[in-house]
C-alpha cells in the first residue's frame, strides 16, 4: 500500500519524521491507506513555502480572471473523478456512497460558485473630501492561510476554505484531520494538474495538537480558518492571538427544530428524521432537539419512532444502507456515554439507547438511531452537542416558550421551525438566535448563502460573498492629484 504523502512547495513529500498513520474504515475496521503523520517541522516547511510564494507576488498579481479558470478546471476534474472521490469518502467516513456522490456535488460547486464570482469586484470609487482626489476602496488577499478541517464532511468542509483562498489570491497550508485525510490528498493532486503555482496550495497531514497548534502559533501565518469542536476552537482563538492572525471558527451546534401543531405532520415527521439520522447524526448542524407542541407531541413521538425502528444500518457501499457507522472506536464511545449520562438525568429511551447486536454489524462503530424523550432544557443532553444519532425531544405550550427553548443554548449555528402560519413563521425566526434558520425545511446549504455561527457557534461566515471577504483585506487608497503644502508647521 503506497504511503499517502503531503504536498510542500509542489512536491509530494513523506513526513521529515517518516512517522505514518493507519487509515481506518469505520464499518469494519480494515486498513484501507497509509498517510504521512507530518508534525511540526512538516508544518513550518508548508508555512514556508506559502510565504515565499505569498511574498513573491506571482499569484496575488495573476488575474483574478486567471484565478477563477483554474478554479474552475479543479471544478471540472472533480466532476470528472466524482465516483473515484465520492468512494473514497465513504471508505475513509463510513457514509453511504449516495450520501458522498452528493457531497462531490456540492464541492464542484463550491469551486464554480468562486470561480465565477473571483472577477466580478474591481474596488469602488467613493467620494472624497480632498479637492483633485481620487479615492478608492479595493479587496487585497490576507496572506498565508492556515486551515484545519473536521472528519465529517472531510472534502466539503476543506472546498469551504480552498475555493475562496485561491480565488482571491491567497497561499495556504491546509491540515485535514488525520483521520480523515483520503479525498483531501486527491484533491490536492486535481489542483496541482489543474494549474495551481508551486507553493500556493500545501498540504501537511497529521495531529491537530502538532500540524494544528504550528499553524495557529506559526507569525508566518495571517489567518487561520477552523472547522471542528468548540473546544479546540477556543484553543486555536488563544493561540492564534500571538500575531492578532484573521480568524474564522466554524464550531459546533445543538440545532432546535421547532414543530406546531399547524404544521404538515408528515412532512414534519419526516424531515425531523432527516435533520439528525443523516450521517448517522455527525453534522453540525443536526436537528438534535426536537422541540414539539404538548398537543400533537405523543402522536408525534409515536410516528418518528415508528419510522426510527425501520432504519437500515450497514456498509455504506449497499445500496440498501440508510445510516452507516460512526466515525471511530473514540468517538463511538463518547455517543455511550452522552446517552447513558441522559439516562442519569431521568430521560426515557422512547427507542435505540444502545449498539445494535446484529452479527454483521459487530466489526462497525454502530450506533442504534436513538429516540430520548421527557427531555427538560436543563439537562445536559438536551445542552450538549451528542454528534451521534440521537434526539432529544422536549414540549412546549406557547409560542413564546418554543422560542425561549429554542435560544436557550450557548448555541447558535441552526434551527428551523414548521408551522403553516406566515405569521408566525416570521415572528419565530426574527427570534431565534441562529446563522441559518429554515421555515419548512431543515438542513439545506448551498454555496450562495452564508453559513456560520452566532454565539459560540462561531466566528465569520464560510459561503457566499462573506465567505469569500473572510480571505479579503480591505483596502482605502486616496490619490491627490495636485498636492499642496499645508504651512501648519
Ligand atoms: N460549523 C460548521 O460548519 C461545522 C462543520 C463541520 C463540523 N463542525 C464541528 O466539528 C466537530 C467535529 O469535528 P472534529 O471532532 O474533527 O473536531 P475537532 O475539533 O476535534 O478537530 C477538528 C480539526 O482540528 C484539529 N485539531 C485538534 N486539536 C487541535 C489544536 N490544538 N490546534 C489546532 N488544530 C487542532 C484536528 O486534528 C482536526 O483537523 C463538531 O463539534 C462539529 O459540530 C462544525
Ligand atoms: C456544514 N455542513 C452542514 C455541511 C456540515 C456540518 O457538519
Amino acid at each position: 500500500m503506497d504511503t499517502k504523502k503531503q504536498f510542500i512547495n509542489g512536491e509530494w513529500v513523506l513526513a521529515l519524521s517518516e512517522q505514518t498513520r493507519e487509515i481506518i474504515n469505520p464499518f469494519n475496521q480494515e486498513v484501507v491507506a497509509i498517510a504521512a503523520e507530518g508534525n511540526e517541522e512538516d508544518a513550518k516547511l508548508a508555512i514556508k513555502a506559502a510565504r515565499d510564494a505569498f511574498d513573491r507576488g506571482e499569484w496575488s498579481q495573476t488575474s483574478a480572471t486567471e484565478r477563477g479558470r483554474i478554479v474552475h478546471k479543479i471544478a471540472d476534474l472533480i466532476e470528472r473523478d466524482k465516483e473515484e472521490l465520492a468512494e473514497i469518502e465513504s471508505l475513509d467516513t463510513g457514509k453511504t456512497v449516495e450520501e458522498s456522490r452528493g457531497d462531490m456535488d456540492d464541492i464542484a460547486g463550491v469551486f464554480r460558485y468562486y470561480a465565477e464570482i473571483a472577477d466580478k469586484d474591481g474596488g469602488e470609487i467613493i467620494d472624497s473630501p480632498i479637492p483633485n482626489s481620487i479615492s478608492k476602496v479595493v479587496k487585497e488577499p490576507v496572506g498565508v492561510c492556515g486551515q484545519i478541517t473536521p472528519w465529517n464532511y472531510p472534502l466539503l468542509q476543506a472546498s469551504w476554505k480552498l475555493a475562496p483562498a485561491l480565488v482571491t489570491g491567497n497561499t495556504l497550508v491546509m491540515k485535514p484531520s488525520e483521520i480523515t485525510p483520503l479525498t483531501t490528498v486527491k484533491v490536492f493532486e486535481l489542483m496541482e494538474e489543474a494549474g495551481v503555482p508551486n507553493g500556493v496550495a500545501n498540504l501537511v497531514l497529521g495531529a491537530g495538537n502538532s500540524v494544528g497548534q504550528e499553524l495557529s502559533t506559526n507569525t508566518d501565518v495571517d489567518l487561520i480558518s477552523f472547522t471542528g469542536g468548540i473546544q479546540t476552537g477556543k484553543r486555536i482563538m488563544q493561540a492564534a492571538s500571538v500575531n492578532v492572525k484573521k480568524l474564522a471558527l466554524e464550531l459546533g451546534g445543538k440545532n432546535p427544530n421547532v414543530v406546531f401543531a399547524d404544521a404538515d405532520f408528515d412532512t414534519a415527521v419526516d424531515q425531523a428524521l432527516n435533520a439528525v439520522f443523516f450521517h448517522a447524526g455527525q453534522i453540525c448542524s443536526a436537528g438534535t432537539r426536537l422541540i414539539v407542541e404538548e398537543s400533537i407531541h405523543d402522536e408525534f413521538v409515536d410516528a418518528l419512532v415508528k419510522r426510527v425502528e425501520n432504519i437500515r444500518l450497514g456498509s455504506g457501499f449497499d445500496e440498501k444502507t440508510q445510516m452507516g457507522p460512526l466515525i471511530s472506536e473514540e468517538h463511538l464511545n463518547k455517543v455511550v456515554q452522552y446517552v447513558e449520562d441522559g439516562k442519569k438525568e431521568g430521560v426515557t429511551v422512547a427507542t435505540g439507547g444502545r449498539r445494535p447486536e446484529s452479527p454483521e454489524l459487530q466489526d462497525g462503530f454502530f450506533y442504534l438511531p436513538t429516540v430520548l424523550t421527557n427531555c427538560t432544557t436543563d439537562m445536559d443532553v438536551v445542552q450538549n452537542e451528542g454528534f451521534g444519532p440521537v434526539i432529544t425531544v422536549e414540549k412546549f405550550t406557547s409560542e413564546e416558550e418554543a422560542m425561549k427553548l429554542a435560544n436557550d443554548s450557548i448555541y447558535g449555528l441552526a434551527g428551523g421551525v414548521w408551522t403553516k402560519d406566515i405569521a408566525k413563521a416570521e415572528r419565530c425566526v426574527a427570534k431565534m438566535r441562529m446563522g441559518t434558520v429554515w421555515i419548512n425545511e431543515f438542513n439545506v446549504y448551498f454555496p450562495h448563502a452564508p453559513w456560520g455561527g452566532f454565539k459560540q457557534s462561531g466566528i465569520g461566515r464560510e459561503l457566499g460573498k462573506s465567505g469569500l471577504e473572510e480571505y479579503q483585506e480591505t483596502k482605502h487608497i486616496l490619490h491627490n492629484l495636485d498636492p499642496q503644502a499645508l504651512n501648519w508647521f
